[in-house]
C-alpha cells in the first residue's frame, strides 16, 4: 500500500493509552532530565543551552564509564578476563563518542562564550567528581584533588573510596601475578592512594607477553585494550585543550588554574607507563 499525502497511517495496535502503563517518558524520567537545563545568564544567552547540554551529556556518559569500569575491575579481581575486556570495549566506544562530541562545542565562538562566561563564576569542569573518579579508577590518583569536593559529601566520599582502592591497573597486575607472570612485589604492595609510578621490572613481563602472544592471548589482548583506554583518554584531554585554546585562548580558568597551560600538563600524565615503554623494547 503506497503512502498518501506523505502521511504514514498508524498500525491499528499502536499503544495509545498510558494512563496506567509505563511510557517512554516515565521510564526515562524525562520530566526530571529535561527540566535540568537551567541557564544562569540574564538575559538568557542563546548558547548557554549548548554549554549546559554538552556538559550534562558528558556527565551521563561518564556515569556509564564508571559503571562499566567498576564492573571491569571486579571481573579482573575474580579472574573473569573475558567479561572485563567486554566492559572495557564498551568504555572505548563511549570515549570515542565523548571525544567526537567536542565538535559540537567547537561551534561556540570565543565571542559568544565571552558573552556568558562571566555568569559561570568559579564553576569549572575541574570540579567534575565523575571525571576525577575515572582518573582515579584508571590510576591517576591525586589526594590533592579531594579538598575541591569538601562541600559535596557524596562526591567527596566516592572519591575517597576510589583513592583508597586499587586502580584497574593494580587489579590487572594482580591478575597477571595470579596467572603466573613475574609481576614485582613492589608493584603488588604499592601504596594505592598514590599515582602508579613507572616500574622498570614490569617491562620485561610485558615484553614476554607481547613476544609470546600465541601462548598468552588473554593477557596480550588485555594489554592492548588498556593501551586503547589510555590513548582515548589522552585524545579527550587533547580535544578539551584545543577547545579551551579556541574559546578562551591563554586566559586563566574560572576554576582558578592558569588555563590551557595547566591543562597541557595533564597530557604528560600516564596511566599505564610500562605498556608504552615495552614498545621500545619489542623486537630488540
Ligand atoms: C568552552 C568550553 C570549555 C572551556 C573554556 C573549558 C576550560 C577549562 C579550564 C580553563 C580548565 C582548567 C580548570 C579551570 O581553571 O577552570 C578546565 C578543566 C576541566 N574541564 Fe573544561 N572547559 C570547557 C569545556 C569543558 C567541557 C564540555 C567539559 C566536559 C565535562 C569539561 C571538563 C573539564 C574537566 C574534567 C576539567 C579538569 C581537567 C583536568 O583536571 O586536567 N570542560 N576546563
Ligand atoms: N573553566 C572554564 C569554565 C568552564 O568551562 C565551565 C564552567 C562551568 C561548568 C563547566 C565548565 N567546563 C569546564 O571547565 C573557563 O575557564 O572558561
Amino acid at each position: 500500500m503506497t503512502i498518501e499525502k506523505n502521511t504514514r497511517e498508524l498500525d491499528r495496535d499502536i499503544v495509545r493509552d498510558f494512563s496506567t502503563r509505563m511510557s517512554y517518558a516515565s521510564y526515562l524520567q524525562l520530566p526530571t532530565l529535561l527540566s535540568a537545563q537551567q541557564p544562569v545568564s540574564t538575559p538568557e544567552h542563546h548558547d548557554e543551552m549548548l554549554f549546559i547540554i554538552q556538559h550534562q551529556t558528558t556527565e551521563l556518559w561518564l556515569k556509564l564509564v564508571l559503571h562499566e569500569l567498576r564492573s571491569a575491575a571486579a571481573w579482573l579481581r575474580s579472574d573473569d578476563l573475558g567479561s572485563a575486556l567486554k566492559a572495557i570495549a564498551r568504555v572505548k566506544h563511549i570515549q570515542k563518542t565523548l571525544t567526537e562530541q567536542w565538535s559540537v562545542l567547537a561551534t561556540l565562538t570565543p565571542t559568544e562564550y565571552s558573552q556568558f562566561r562571566g555568569f559561570l563564576g568559579n564553576s569549572s569542569g575541574f570540579q567534575s567528581s565523575q571525571y576525577r573518579a575515572v582518573e582515579f579508577l584508571l590510576g591517576n590518583k591525586n589526594a590533592k584533588m579531594l579538598p575541591v569536593f569538601e562541600s559535596d559529601p557524596e562526591a567527596h566520599e566516592m572519591l575517597r573510596e576510589l583513592l583508597d582502592a586499587p586502580s584497574i591497573y593494580d587489579d590487572f597486575l594482580a591478575y597477571l601475578k595470579r596467572q603466573g607472570f613475574d609481576v614485582p612485589a613492589s608493584v603488588l604492595e604499592r601504596d594505592v592512594t598514590k599515582a602508579h609510578e613507572f616500574c622498570p621490572e614490569l617491562v620485561p613481563v610485558f615484553k614476554y607477553i607481547y613476544e609470546n602472544a600465541a601462548d598468552n592471548w588473554g593477557a596480550y589482548e588485555a594489554c592492548e585494550e588498556l593501551v586503547d583506554l589510555e590513548d582515548n583518554f589522552q585524545l579527550w584531554r587533547f580535544r578539551h585543550l584545543r577547545t579551551v585554546q579556541r574559546t578562551i585562548g591563554m586566559k586563566a580558568g574560572t576554576g582558578g588554574s592558569s588555563g590551557a597551560a595547566f591543562l597541557q600538563k595533564a597530557l604528560e600524565l600516564t596511566f599505564f607507563p610500562e605498556l608504552f615503554a615495552v614498545r621500545t623494547e619489542i623486537g630488540q
